[in-house]
């Protein structure tokens, strides 16, 4: 597995290693021992998400806060998708910044992104199916969010924004400034 640290301290896309035979391919998803080791990390996943969405659909922006931080090992297993995360944390040098990485079942990249950021994604393909473990437990109270088209942070989610399929929860999301101050 190739493992590649972005300009994002703590966020890491991951290129597994794929086997591949006349019957099709095989690659370990995930092996918690060798994902920790080569990350500098122990994370314990405890929840595992899988989302369908549409061309369009934008979910996000997301983050659990307190005791319920979550960090997220993201990937596509069917479909394509631009997926975003937002540094979240009080203090990074890189504080209100994004990195966006396209991820599909064509090139069967994850993303890790680790707690203390927004999380979001938009849909390229006429489909996606959507997959994610999570180190900490779904709870609604601790949910926290961005609005997609904060000007301030000005990411491009390659998707018609005026037809973008957002969830009426999402469309009411404050801007950042007014979140993290
Ligand atoms: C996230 C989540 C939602 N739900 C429920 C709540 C709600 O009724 C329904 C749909 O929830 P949402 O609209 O929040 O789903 P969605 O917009 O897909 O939320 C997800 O977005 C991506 C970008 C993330 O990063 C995730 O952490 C999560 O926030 O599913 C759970 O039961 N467990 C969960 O872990």
């Amino acid at each position: 597995m190739k493992v590649t640290e972005t300009r994002l301290r703590g966020c890491f896309i991951i290129e597994p290693q794929l086997f591949k035979d006349e019957r099709g391919y095989f690659f370990e998803s995930f092996n918690e021992a060798r994902f920790n080791e080569r990350m500098g990390i122990s994370t314990h996943f405890v929840q595992d998400n899988q989302s369908f969405s549409t061309r369009g659909v934008i979910r996000g922006l997301h983050a659990q806060t307190g005791d319920f931080a979550q960090a997220k090992l993201v990937r596509v297993l069917q479909g394509e998708v631009l997926d975003v995360a937002v540094d979240a944390r009080p203090g990074s040098p890189t504080f209100g910044q994004h990195v966006a990485v396209t991820l599909s079942a064509a090139n069967q990249l994850q993303f890790f992104i680790p707690r203390g950021f927004l999380h979001g994604f938009s849909v390229l393909s006429n489909t996606a199916v959507f997959f994610y473990k999570c180190d900490n437990y779904y709870n609604k109270a601790s949910e926290t969010g961005v609005v997609y088209n904060d000007p301030g942070l000005n990411i491009n989610w390659q998707v018609d924004a005026d037809k973008a399929g957002i969830s009426p929860k999402d469309a009411e999301l404050p801007f950042f400034n007014d979140v993290f101050k």
